[in-house]
């Protein structure tokens, strides 16, 4: 029970941080005189007193500092819910405890610079997340401080106002962590910067200089980590790189949509987001329609002609792919030689030799084209030197033959007719020089490959020399079937990385799309190709990878071990895991659990934080289906349950239950691949449903019975990771749900 006297000096506190906000806010938007008379009222209106903080002092100090526009907008908001913890801590070399509140971002008393909020990314508010009441210890600017924390305590402001607080220590549950948990979905992703648990502040707080690979169980939090990873990379690195620098790629627009409002929210503004396909046609500025693996997904789970796109991608998507690039690239950067030395009007200004070495050798660490560029400023400059040194030659020369034939032609006429000669041959090579200056470069240039993207790319698929690919079927195969995508006018989805590869060598990233720190969520789905082409286009190692192998739907393509990753890509990255999950009930867990023993990765089962909810139902399709689905969900609208999905594992039952559900007019909605935006109520296919989540979910399998393979396991457990609360199954029978006689008891039959 909160003791009562706390909670008045809890409230005092909290009106005392409103009252230095609004008073920080007025002296933003209003003059001194207002200033003044607030100040005034304040003071007279409030009894807290807290010597320590020196109240009195900070309130009556009117010279605040200007803020910008944002820095006065996230104070505005902040007003709603200043902080959310408190810790009371004693540094050992400190007289007495301090009392430090932690909230989304600081705020200081502007003359003592003492903290009245401390922000959650700041090296003391990391006591807090660790878990542990007693001694601590914390690093700062490089430096370890200990000593001991005698309380943690947790708030619920609402508006404002304080509604409670709990002191947590080891016995108690985190009450906030429940209460979070238990509110049912929006359709947005939010911040939770006041639940961040132990295992997931590790991932937050790893190592910023090195990449981080994380595998972590379905609804772990491996993307609202990645994004707080973000806020607190560019809180503690601020001096070094700006929001535009991020890149955070993402499986496909309407999961942007989704993640969209939590980096405003946390304080991280203009980070790029956007898909991986996008990134690369941006980049490269092709823009050919471009056969998605998306739409080679599902042409396999409807059961249709799918076989030589997954041979190929799986080819295009590997590391094979990768040399055969890099021949190619050895091939094309011999085309680069130049035979004929840079002359002017006979002279020569530099020797081909030299100029190869430049390309060769001395600008070898940048991508061909530049390098041509940077031939082509030496050349210029050097032209420019080497014209003044053969103009004044040539006139040194004509003149002395001026004064040969002036002073030693006896013959009048014979000298006339000589030295006239004379002054218009000089007059002549000289403009001629001149003349010749003006296009040498460019002329020269003209022994420089022009480099064309694309077509070089499509090149490749009618190359027959590269040296290791003789007689390789694989190779063939590809290049047939890719040429035939080609001739269409189309990509495929895989040429993506190939080319951001190809481009990366040739002509470099534009430096507005380089990244300095990449994100990548749902990364099992990446082609090892993928991964390796943006390493190389950026050239960081400051890569933060989430994942989890379980929900990997593109198997042919996506990656398979972390390990590989590592090994080949990220030597250096971090690599830690993510086992509790956060989304869903231990009712609904059980029955997704049951899904991992029959994967071949044989990774270990999520722990769902305790929240028992409802067991899973089934219920089978015959002619009332759709009125017992209609039932529940009034049922569960009344009950305060928000979003409803119906997800399906093929496009066609998508479109089929859409069809049966029409007449009763429950507002469904099915979604498209590009659709930026969703509803409460929604119809998708499960790899559109990856990374989202809802209170319900129905799993409606009729044309596609989900069967015994890798594949498929995946993509059911993907389904039946979404929802928060409630988890039904729609069907001819359990067995299309993978449900057999082991799984008697973890869902029940309506
Ligand atoms: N510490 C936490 N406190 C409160 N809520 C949390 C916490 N961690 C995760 N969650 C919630 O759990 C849900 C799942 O999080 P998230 O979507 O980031 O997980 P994920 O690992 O990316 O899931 P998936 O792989 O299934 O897409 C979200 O609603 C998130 O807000």
């Amino acid at each position: 029970m909160t003791d009562s006297k706390e909670f008045e000096l809890e409230k005092d506190r909290l009106a005392f941080t409103k009252a230095y906000m609004d008073r920080l806010i007025a002296s933003q938007e209003t003059g001194q005189e207002v200033l003044k008379k607030r100040q005034e009222d304040t003071l007279e209106n409030l009894s807290f007193k807290d010597s320590s903080l020196r109240y009195q002092e900070m309130l009556s100090h009117a010279n605040f500092m200007k803020m910008s526009r944002e820095q006065l907008e996230s104070l505005k908001h902040l007003r709603n819910k200043p902080y959310f913890a408190r810790i009371d801590f004693h540094r050992k070399e400190k007289p007495e405890r301090e009392i430090f509140y932690i909230g989304k971002t600081s705020l200081f008393d502007r003359k003592t610079q003492l903290p009245i909020i401390l922000d959650w990314r700041s090296p003391l508010a990391n006591v807090y997340y660790e878990g542990r009441l007693g001694e601590v210890s914390y690093e700062s600017l490089g430096e370890r401080y200990e000593g001991e924390v005698s309380l943690k305590r947790q708030y619920q402001i609402e508006k404002g106002e304080l509604y409670n607080f709990r002191d947590i220590d080891l016995t108690t549950k985190d009450e906030l962590l429940q209460d979070s948990l238990s509110q049912n979905a929006e359709s947005r992703l939010t911040e939770i910067v006041s639940t961040i648990q132990e295992e997931q502040n590790q991932i937050i707080r790893a190592d910023l200089k090195k990449p981080i690979i994380v595998q972590g169980a379905a609804g772990s939090g491996k993307t609202t980590i990645a994004l707080h990873r973000i806020s607190y990379f560019l809180y503690t690195m601020k001096d070094i790189f700006r929001p535009e620098e991020m890149l955070i790629l993402a499986p496909n627009q309407l999961f942007i949509q989704y993640i969209s409002e939590v980096l405003p929210e946390l304080g991280v503004e203009r980070a790029r987001q956007t898909t991986y396909n996008e990134f690369v046609q941006e980049v490269t500025a092709i823009r050919l329609p471009v056969i998605t693996q998306q739409e080679v997904l599902m042409k396999k789970l409807e059961g249709k002609e799918a076989e030589d796109y997954l041979s190929i991608a799986q080819f295009k998507g590997s590391k094979n792919f990768k040399r055969v690039l890099d021949q190619y690239l050895q091939q094309l950067k011999k085309t680069y030689k130049v035979q004929e030395d840079f002359t002017l009007s006979g002279f020569r200004i530099k020797s081909a030799k030299r100029i190869n070495r430049l390309f060769y050798e001395e600008y070898s660490y940048f991508p061909y084209a530049v390098r041509v560029q940077k031939i082509k400023a030496v050349l210029q400059s050097e032209l420019k030197r080497k014209k003044k040194q053969i103009l004044e030659k040539m006139t040194y020369q004509y003149d002395k033959a001026l004064d040969e034939a002036l002073y030693g032609i006896r013959d009048p006429e014979k000298r006339k007719i000589r030295v006239s000669f004379l002054i218009t041959r000089k007059e002549e090579r000289l403009e001629e020089v001149k003349k010749a200056a003006r296009t040498a470069v460019s002329k020269y240039m003209k022994n420089y490959p022009i480099a064309d993207l694309l077509s070089l790319y499509q090149n490749l698929f009618y190359e027959n020399s590269l040296p290791s690919l003789e007689n390789n079927e694989a190779w063939s195969k590809v290049k047939e079937v890719t040429r035939k995508i080609h001739q269409k006018g189309q990509l495929h989805a895989e040429d993506l990385a190939g080319l951001l590869y190809l481009k990366t060598f040739i002509s470099g990233i534009h430096p507005d799309d380089r990244a300095k720190k990449v994100v990548i969520d749902e990364a099992q789905d990446y082609s090892f190709m993928e991964i390796y082409s943006l390493r190389k286009a950026f050239h960081t190692d400051l890569f933060t990878i989430v994942g989890d192998l379980a929900q990997g739907i593109y198997h042919y393509r996506g990656l398979k071990s972390w390990e590989r990753l590592q090994d080949e890509i990220f030597p250096s990255a971090n690599y830690l895991t993510l086992q509790k999950t956060y989304r869903t009930t231990i009712k609904i867990m059980n029955l997704a659990n049951a899904l991992l023993d029959r994967m071949t990765e044989k990774l270990p089962k999520a722990e769902p934080v305790v929240r028992h909810g409802d067991l899973p139902a089934f219920i089978r399709k015959n002619n009332n289906w759709p009125q017992t689905i209609y039932k529940i969900i009034e049922e569960l609208f009344c009950n305060g349950m928000k979003s409803f999905a119906i997800v399906t594992k093929s496009k066609h039952d998508a479109l089929q239950v859409a069809e049966e559900l029409s007449s009763l007019k429950l507002g469904f909605a099915t979604l498209e691949e590009e659709q930026g935006s969703m509803g409460e109520r929604m119809i998708l296919p499960a790899y559109l449903a990856k990374g989202l989540e809802f209170d319900v979910v129905f799993l409606y399998n009729d044309s596609h019975p989900y069967q015994n393979s890798e594949l498929d396991t995946k993509m059911l457990y993907v389904a039946m990771t979404r929802p928060l609360h409630r988890l039904y199954l729609i069907g001819r029978q359990p067995e299309d749900f993978l449900l057999g006689e082991s799984d008697q008891g973890r869902y029940y039959e309506i």
